[in-house]
């Protein structure tokens, strides 16, 4: 449904993005991750065609995104990492002259979704939160039933409950066999809704994974209270991945290797022990430390 194809674009200070080529099924919901600057903002302006890459081709259903813009338009949902709308209209006012462009005749949708998302939509644009105008840009982007969504950065600026509402009207649409592209810093809203997910650093794509693989990536780190500072030195010589240590605690890494883990630990006068899941996002950047290494 999308595909990019050696997509590069160099801006004149020499950043931008570098041969990026993934695809992405019909029915799929895509993460695209990765830090600030990274280049996922340049990607998604490549794929609305708003940009003309250097060298390489973006398409979704077969239409070129930068020849045939207006026919890939067509078929898309797109909620900018920015938002800057109309600011002398209310909320209400805007949803509709979008709906008029597009020709809508069913409000439905839209009505229920502003129902959900709990705003005032005729409240005036330049009065709005940036959570508001999020949602605005969520029933922008959702409203008209297209087959394919492409959302940067979605749940910016909404509260917790929201980014669970948010969540739970993609995976309604996923259902309906709906595409989407989200860009996002949010790493449990990927988990919870994403197939697969590509990562890109420094513009470049450095890894596309399935979310199962991913979460089998986790390691667990156990924060160990032993007796003494002594101990903590006679553990350091164990075969277990320590992290850090300070005083009588220590941080231990553990992925898999439990039965080890809980043999070394009995040598010792254990007085607390705390557990931390790492993050999606600690995993990420383990991948990119150890991709830095390799260069
Ligand atoms: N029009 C432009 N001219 C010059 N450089 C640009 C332009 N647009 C983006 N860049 C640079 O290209 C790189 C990628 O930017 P981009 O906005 O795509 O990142 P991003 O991953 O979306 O970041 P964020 O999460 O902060 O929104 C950055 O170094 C940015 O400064």
């Amino acid at each position: 449904m999308i595909q990019l194809q050696g997509l590069t674009k160099v801006f004149p200070n020499g950043k931008g993005i570098f041969d990026i080529t993934f695809t992405v099924e019909k029915g799929e919901v895509f993460g695209f991750l990765g830090p600030n600057g990274a280049g996922k903002s340049t990607t998604i302006r490549h794929l609305m065609g708003f940009m003309k890459p250097t060298k390489g081709t973006a398409s979704i259903n077969n239409f070129n995104c930068w020849n045939e813009a207006s026919s890939v338009q067509k078929h898309i949902g797109y909620l900018p990492g920015e938002i800057s709308f109309l600011e002398g209209m209310t909320g209400f006012e805007f949803l509709n002259l979008l709906a008029g462009m597009r020709g809508m005749k069913n409000f439905k949708y839209r009505d229920e979704l502003i129902e959900r998302l709990q705003f005032d939509v005729h409240t005036p644009i330049r009065k709005m939160s940036k959570g508001m105008k999020q949602k605005v840009g969520i029933v922008a982007a959702f409203m008209h039933d297209p087959e394919v969504i492409i959302l940067d950065e979605p749940t910016s600026g909404l509260d917790p409950l929201m980014q669970q509402t948010f969540i739970e009207i993609v995976l309604e649409e996923k259902k309906k066999g709906k595409t989407f592209f989200m860009s996002s810093h949010s790493f449990p809203e990927i988990e919870r809704t994403c197939d697969r997910a590509a990562i890109i650093k420094d513009g470049r794509i450095i890894a596309v994974k399935n979310i199962h693989e991913l979460q089998s990536m986790q390691r667990k780190l156990f924060d160990v209270v032993l007796t003494s500072e002594s101990e903590v030195q006679d553990l350091l010589q164990s075969p277990l991945d320590i992290i850090s240590h300070n005083g009588n605690r220590v941080r231990i890494a553990v992925q898999g290797n439990y039965d080890t883990f809980i043999r070394e630990l009995a040598k010792y006068n254990v007085q607390s022990m705390d557990v931390h899941v790492q993050s999606l996002e600690d995993i990420f950047m383990n991948y990119y430390d150890r991709r830095g290494d390799e260069r």
